[in-house]
C-alpha cells in the first residue's frame, strides 16, 4: 500500500520500499541545545518572495500545500548556509491530533503543535527532479507553530482556505501570498544536512530551522485537523499525526547562528 502514517504504511515501514529512509542524514532529528555549535560566521539568511508567484492550495491527502510558480528567480531565498539563490516551490505543514505534539523536529524535548515547511530548490541543477539527487539541492525553511493567545493573523489566510480543500485532491486558486509574512520576528536558526521527511527521504536538504515559534490559537490547530485524507464520499479519516518522528543524528552537526 501506498506510504502514509497509518500503522500498516507508517515511518517505521517506509524503508521497505524507500531504502533511503534508513539512511545517514535522514530527517527530522531531536535538537539538544547543549550538543549545538554556535557559528558566529554564519551569515543571515534572506527571502525575497513575489506575492504573485503563489498559485494554488492542495490537499494531497497527507498535508495541505501551498504551490508558487517557480519557472524562473522569482521567489528565492539567499544567504545563511546556502550558496546562491534557491527557488521557492512550495510550502506545507506538519501537525497532531492535539496540541501537545505535531511537529517533526524535537528541540531539547519540545514538540510543537504544527511544524510548517518552506521548501526551495537549486536552480544550478536544472529542475526539482534534478536536484532531489545533490547534497546542496534543497533547502527547507522550517517554522514551530505554537498554541497560544496571541494567534499570528498571517496563518489565517491558509486556514480561511481549508473550507475549501476538505478533502483529499481538492484544490483551490490561492494568489497573492507572500510567505514572509509567517516568518517570526528573530531570524536566529539552526542548520544542518538531512533529507525530505517523507518518502522517497533523499538526503538533499539544507534544513534552516527557526528558533522563534509562531503562534496560532487552538481553534486556528483545530481548523487545520478538520482536513481529511479520505477523497469525497470516502469514508471520513481524520488527516492528523502527518509528522515523521525524529530520526539518528549519526554524528552530524547542528549549528545554531545565535549563542
Ligand atoms: N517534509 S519535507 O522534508 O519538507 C519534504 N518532503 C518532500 C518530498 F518527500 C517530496 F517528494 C517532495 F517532492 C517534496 F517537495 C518534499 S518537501
Ligand atoms: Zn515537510
Amino acid at each position: 500500500s501506498v506510504w502514509g502514517y497509518d500503522s500498516d504504511n507508517g515511518p517505521e515501514r517506509w524503508h521497505e520500499n524507500y531504502p533511503l529512509a534508513k539512511g545517514d542524514k535522514q530527517s527530522p532529528i531531536e535538537i539538544n541545545s547543549k550538543d549545538v555549535q554556535h557559528d558566529s560566521s554564519l551569515p543571515a539568511w534572506h527571502a525575497s518572495y513575489d506575492p504573485g508567484a503563489a498559485k494554488t492550495i492542495l490537499n494531497n491527502g497527507r498535508t495541505c500545500r501551498v504551490v508558487f510558480d517557480d519557472t524562473f528567480d522569482r521567489s528565492v531565498l539567499r544567504g545563511g548556509p546556502l550558496t546562491g539563490a534557491y527557488r521557492l516551490r512550495q510550502l506545507h505543514l506538519h501537525w497532531g491530533s492535539s496540541d501537545d505534539h505535531g511537529s517533526e523536529h524535537v528541540i531539547d524535548g519540545v514538540k510543537y503543535a504544527a511544524e510548517l515547511h518552506m521548501v526551495h530548490w537549486n536552480p544550478k541543477h536544472g529542475n526539482f527532479a534534478g536536484a532531489l539527487k545533490q547534497p546542496d539541492g534543497v533547502a527547507v525553511v522550517g517554522i514551530f507553530l505554537k498554541v497560544g493567545k496571541t494567534p499570528k493573523p498571517e496563518m489565517k489566510r491558509i486556514l480561511e482556505e481549508i473550507d475549501n480543500i476538505k478533502t483529499k485532491g481538492k484544490e483551490a486558486p490561492f494568489q497573492h501570498f507572500d510567505p514572509s509574512i509567517l516568518f517570526p520576528k528573530s531570524r536566529d536558526y539552526w542548520t544542518y544536512h538531512g533529507s525530505f521527511t517523507t518518502p522517497p527521504c533523499e538526503e538533499c536538504i539544507t534544513w534552516i530551522l527557526l528558533r522563534e515559534p509562531i503562534e496560532v490559537s487552538s481553534d486556528q490547530m483545530a481548523k487545520l485537523r478538520s482536513l481529511s485524507k479520505n477523497g469525497e464520499n470516502e469514508p471520513v479519516n481524520p488527516l492528523v499525526d502527518n509528522w515523521r518522528p525524529p530520526q539518528p543524528v549519526k554524528g552530524r552537526i547542528v549549528r545554531a547562528s545565535f549563542k
